[in-house]
């Protein structure tokens, strides 16, 4: 990891390396070394979908999420990890906040086919469970899941060999839940000629998700990606992003530092430091009928959004002395939603929706 430059000193990052390919001109060794060290950085932002991953698992495997799926995208012969329990406590949080906030949206005027997109989807296993969730509902759902090309690959084998989830593909498909696994630098899509999304609707209600994804990109391009969506999509349109916040504190500091001791640099977290810096983020996108953050502590902390007896439920799965830990990692991450368009006003506005950027504002 220590031959990884900082990536933030390279500048010009993907539209640089389309111009140099672009213009017709023959590569010249810097661009070949710009091209590799780029490729370098890219392998190891691919690869943060194993971390995602094994997070996932170990809070499977000690009970705080119930994915069945989860074992079979982590991969059955790998050993099952072991975090430490802030970490899945938090893993827990990201995972049932995005889930609610999903729900919400499908639950709306249930017979209207609807749209979700999730960025840089890794091995992210919800549209595996929402087709499962969904078998009693008459949900009509086109799922788009957009990733690099290597970890695309990766999932397309594993839904190849897993007749499981073949199984399930093919079940959804019957009662209209459609799944897209396509193969997309997101980066690509920030250029004056992006390339169409196949099978993406303009005409359904859509949600984006990033899950820790757009935080990888620069800022402007992961602005652009956003406009991408928000142009092609005239109606109602929404993102939930889950990210990292605060990085200037010492704790966020020190986050800073042990990622960029991986080679991972995050683009985004400095411009988006605070939960208005994140709702301000989604008003400017155009997600400009509500727009709500709030951190992970905050999500855990309130019976809304988290039943007092999963709580308990939850605190009793580990034990957890280092509380003042916990309270810190989780204030170190958020999760915040905007949108425009009737239905997400009526899937968000009642609980948790517009309501709570009145107490947001506060903070
Ligand atoms: C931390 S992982 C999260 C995976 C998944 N969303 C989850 O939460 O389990 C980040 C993912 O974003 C993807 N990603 C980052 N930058 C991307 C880009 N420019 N184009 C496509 N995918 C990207 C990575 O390849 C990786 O799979």
């Amino acid at each position: 990891m220590a031959s990884i430059p900082n990536l933030n000193t390279l500048g010009g990052g993907r539209r640089g390396h389309r111009l140099r390919g672009g213009r017709g001109t023959t590569p010249t060794h810097e661009d070949a070394t710009a091209d590799s060290v780029e490729r370098g950085r890219d392998q190891v932002v691919q690869q943060t979908d194993h971390d995602a991953s094994s997070s996932r698992m170990s809070a499977v495997a000690l009970g705080y999420l119930d994915d069945p799926y989860a074992r079979t995208f982590f991969g059955h012969d790998t050993e099952i990890p072991k975090r430490y329990p802030i970490i899945n406590r938090g893993t827990y949080v990201r995972t049932k906040a995005i889930d609610r906030l999903v729900k919400q949206f499908l639950d709306v005027r249930p017979t209207q086919k609807k749209q979700i997109v999730s960025l840089g989807a890794g091995s992210d296993t919800r549209f595996f469970r929402l087709v499962d969730e969904s078998s009693a509902s008459n949900l009509h759902l086109v799922y788009h899941e957009l990733d690099f090309e290597a970890n695309v690959n990766r999932k397309r084998t594993t839904l190849r060999q897993s007749a499981e989830l073949s199984r399930l593909l093919k079940s959804g498909g019957d009662r209209g839940l459609t799944y897209h696994l396509h193969a997309l630098d997101l980066r690509d899509l920030a250029v004056k000629s992006p390339p169409e999304i196949p099978s993406l609707d303009p005409q359904l209600p859509t949600l984006l998700i990033s899950e820790c994804c757009l935080c990888y990109l620069p800022h402007e391009t992961a602005a652009a990606v956003l406009d991408y969506f928000s142009m092609h999509i005239p109606g109602s349109m929404a993102l939930v992003l889950y990210e990292p916040i605060r990085p200037f504190d010492a704790f966020g500091k020190t986050m800073v530092t042990n990622l960029a001791s991986r080679g991972i640099h995050l683009q985004t977290l400095k411009r988006y430091s605070t939960l208005e810096a994140q709702q301000g983020r989604l008003r400017l996108a155009g997600l400009s009928d509500g727009q709500a953050a709030r951190d992970v502590l905050q999500l855990y902390d309130d019976d809304d959004w988290m039943a007092p007896e999963e709580r308990e439920r939850i605190e009793k799965l580990e034990w957890l002395d280092e509380v003042e830990e916990w309270q810190l990692l989780a204030s170190h991450y958020c999760v915040a939603w905007g949108w425009r368009g009737e239905a997400f006003g009526e899937a968000w506005a009642s609980r948790g929706g517009s309501s709570s950027i009145r107490n947001i504002q506060m903070i």
